[in-house]
């Protein structure tokens, strides 16, 4: 008996080794490419038929979401994922310009970001985001002299913002949920109609227009959308404000790049500002900081609207068939140069 118990303990614990061995490996391995595309194979599942033939969008009318089989044109409350080929993108530049919108971009440039990142984002939002509509580019920095002076196009202005230097990185990145806060309950709020916020170290590839809008709009993460659920980075300390519990959570959502009304965005960012203000008076951070807490507000208050990982795409993961039409691009990250 005591025998058949000792055997089947060596079992387990062969078993359990054997798994590490593999997990193990595998996280080495996942640095290459040909080991990170197998990744592709795990399926995103599909939207449902019933619900695909009926989404509409208030600014692409029909969608087709059944263009993109091998890939999940809809979440489970309905929303659409916006992939290349679901939208049709004339039909949502006319309704744009027929409602006389006017779309803010936020961009936070603090310490060495600016030289670094600021001229390459905003020349190329120049030329592919938002194209044929009024837009307010709203720059925020410690050092506003500094800030390029490029030529705009018709309808485009650019509004530089004052902000003080944190000491830490992440505190910079942090603070942006309370500063967008403010900003929008000021002239930023009264100007403009929908507002995207964005990091940065990115760059625009390809047009980046109407069909984003919504009510409030998250980007999946494009080093993430392939993973199941219990693997997403999520901020588990159950401390912490922006913990999600094992089994919470729908998708996992980029920090570089979020948007949607005005009224949308400051309940967004004034959750993250309050749930990061309660973090901090209890000495705990998130695990990726701000991202983290809107990971967390979008647990519990679900996007209207959910841009595919070609919206905001990193070369570094490689060539996907599925990722056809990138809009918007990470720049190589070379944290040693920008952060202290
Ligand atoms: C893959 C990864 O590592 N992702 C995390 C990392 O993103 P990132 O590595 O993309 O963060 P980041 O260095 O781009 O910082 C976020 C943004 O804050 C601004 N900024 C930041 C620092 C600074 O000194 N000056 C400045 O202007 C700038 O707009 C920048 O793009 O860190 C973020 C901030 O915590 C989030 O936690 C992300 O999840
Ligand atoms: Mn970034």
């Amino acid at each position: 008996m005591a025998l058949k118990e000792g055997l089947r303990a060596w079992k387990r614990i062969f078993w359990r080794l054997i798994l590490l061995a593999v997990g193990f490996s595998g996280l080495l391995l996942y640095g290459l490419p040909a080991v990170r595309y197998l990744e592709t194979f795990i399926p995103m599942g599909t939207c449902p038929l019933s619900r695909m033939s009926l989404l509409r969008d208030n600014f692409s009318g029909l969608l087709r979401l059944w263009a993109r089989p091998e890939v999940l044109t809809c979440t489970p409350w309905g929303a659409p994922i916006i992939w290349d080929g679901t939208f049709d993108p004339d039909t949502a530049q006319q309704e744009a310009i027929q409602q006389n919108l006017t779309i803010g971009l936020t961009v936070f440039a603090v310490g060495r970001y600016l030289e670094k990142y600021l001229a390459r984002f905003l020349e190329t939002a120049e030329r592919h985001f938002m194209v044929g509509q009024r837009v307010v580019y709203y720059v925020f920095t410690e050092r506003p002299a500094a800030v390029p002076r490029l030529p705009l196009g018709p309808g485009r202005q650019l509004r530089v913002e004052r902000v003080s230097r944190e000491r830490r990185w992440q505190d910079v990145s942090m603070e942006r949920m309370r500063t967008l806060h403010a900003a929008l309950g000021g002239r930023l709020g009264r100007e403009a109609d929908f507002v995207f916020c964005m990091d940065v170290d990115q760059y625009f590839s390809g047009a980046f227009g109407p069909e984003a809008l919504a009510d409030s709009v998250a980007q999946l993460h494009a080093w993430h959308y392939h993973w199941p659920l219990p693997m997403l980075p999520y901020e588990r300390d159950a401390r912490s404000a922006a913990a999600l519990a094992s089994g919470e959570g729908d998708f996992y959502y980029h920090g570089a790049l979020f948007g949607g009304t005005v009224e949308a965005v400051r309940g967004l960012t004034a959750h993250c500002a309050r749930a990061q203000e309660q973090d901090r008076v209890r000495g705990l951070e998130a695990r990726w900081h701000d991202e983290s807490h809107l990971n967390k507000y979008f647990w519990l208050h679900k996007p209207a609207k959910v841009l595919s990982p070609e919206f905001c795409w990193s070369l570094e993961i490689g060539r996907r068939a599925e990722i056809r039409h990138p809009r918007l691009l990470w720049a190589p990250k070379e944290y040693d140069l920008v952060r202290d």
